[in-house]
């Protein structure tokens, strides 16, 4: 049998029992059943048994698989830029569908196509700035026309800095990026009464999911000015509960300046999604003003993810990693990064800072790293 029936069959199997899962779950036949409709759950329901969970993931992988057997170079190219990164024009959704526009669930959260426009001009990029790390030698910075570096354009420009902080609370409420990740990724109670400052924590919902579910952990979030002032608003105007709510504060901070006198104290700097914004030369410059903040015993956790050898995980998983890492080059001149990168990186700011441990939480694309000061000999 070739490849492509096997694959078949892979689907064919995997289907039935997925069917037969939503038909046992809702009472009705599957095709009226979907999990993922509008007013539906967010994510695969919880009470699925491990082999459902397992053929729903090999049906992903199996049609996949089939796409790559059967499409031609230029066919599957094109597939890459729109399944993987371009998102939807809303406003030719809504004529397609003939709903209003407004209609359609997540368009304010999310930018939309003319926002990820540098997408197209990554051979402008190699042509015009050859290897250069540069902040503004970006594709981002081709497409649209500025020498600005992508936060500094974004932090002049309303729209697209409020669809970036919804874009990042939009996905930690779903699958890979859910936040129950960092929750369940570090022994947070462990820590007892202890300090958290979040860097660049956008609108603090890292910090929210952490300080609901460890009541003896507070915050402080920092951002850039124009981020955390819409961040203090949405916390005011929310429904969370004050005993949170009261835990969490908000402080305007650049990760370039040292961090002020009252970060001396906190037990753990957390870094979610930001060193991969950032070439080598950045993200030392971050972590060094983590590490003169420091205490002894403080530590720094990392959100991140951890590109895994080529080869290493499956084909799907593998070209999202990758396809984010192209992403932030295009972007921001930013890297994901290795294992070993990672490990460099950390010796690369300070000779004392050494990882203690990284954990792959399941279901995460995204690693949660420890990382801390080695005591001196
Ligand atoms: C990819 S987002 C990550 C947000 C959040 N940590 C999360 O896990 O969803 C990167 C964040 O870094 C912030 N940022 C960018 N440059 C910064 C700077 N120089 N100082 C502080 N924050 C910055 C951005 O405003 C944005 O909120």
């Amino acid at each position: 049998m070739s490849d492509l029936q096997i694959l078949a069959e892979t689907v064919t199997s995997s289907a039935a029992l997925v069917v037969a899962f939503l038909n046992q779950e809702n009472g009705s036949s599957a095709s009226k059943s979907r999990p993922f409709h509008r007013t539906g759950p967010v994510d695969i329901p919880t009470s699925a048994p491990d082999d459902v969970k397992k053929a729903r993931k090999s049906l992903i992988d199996a049609t996949m698989a089939i796409q790559h057997l059967v499409m031609a170079p230029t066919e599957y190219h094109q597939q890459m830029s729109i399944q993987a990164w371009i998102p939807p024009c809303y406003q030719d959704i809504a004529q397609k569908a003939q709903v209003a526009e407004l209609a359609i669930p997540g368009r304010d959260d999310v930018p939309d196509r003319d926002s990820f426009d540098h997408l197209h001009k990554m051979v402008d990029m190699t042509e015009r700035y050859g290897s250069s790390s540069a902040k503004n030698n970006t594709a981002f910075n081709i497409a649209f026309n500025t020498d600005l570096p992508f936060y500094a354009y974004s932090s002049q420009n309303a729209t697209l800095s409020a669809q970036l902080a919804g874009s990042m609370k939009f996905f930690g409420v779903g699958g890979a990026l859910h936040l129950k990740h960092l929750v369940n990724g570090f022994d947070w109670a462990g820590l007892g009464e202890a300090k958290v400052v979040d860097i660049g924590g956008s609108q603090g919902h890292a910090s929210i999911a952490l300080a609901s579910a460890f009541p003896d952990l507070s915050f402080t979030v920092q951002d850039l000015p124009e981020v955390i002032e819409r961040a203090r608003e949405a916390l005011i105007s929310s429904a969370l509960e004050p005993a949170v709510a009261s835990r969490i504060s908000f402080k305007a901070h650049n990760f370039f300046q040292p961090q002020p006198p009252s970060s001396h104290s906190a037990d753990v700097f957390l870094a979610r999604l930001i060193l991969n914004n950032w070439h080598n030369n950045e993200a030392v410059s971050i972590l060094r003003n983590l590490v003169s903040a420091m205490k002894r015993t403080a530590k720094i956790i990392i959100m991140a993810a951890v590109l895994p050898e080529p080869g290493s995980v499956p084909l799907r998983e593998e070209a999202i990693e990758r396809c984010r890492d192209m992403f932030m080059m295009q972007a921001m001149n930013g890297t994901e990064r290795g294992l070993g990168e990672w490990k460099e990186l950390f010796g690369e700011t300070d000779r004392r800072l050494i990882l203690k441990d990284v954990t792959k939480p399941e279901g995460s694309n995204l690693s949660v790293l420890e990382v801390v000061l080695a005591k001196e000999s």
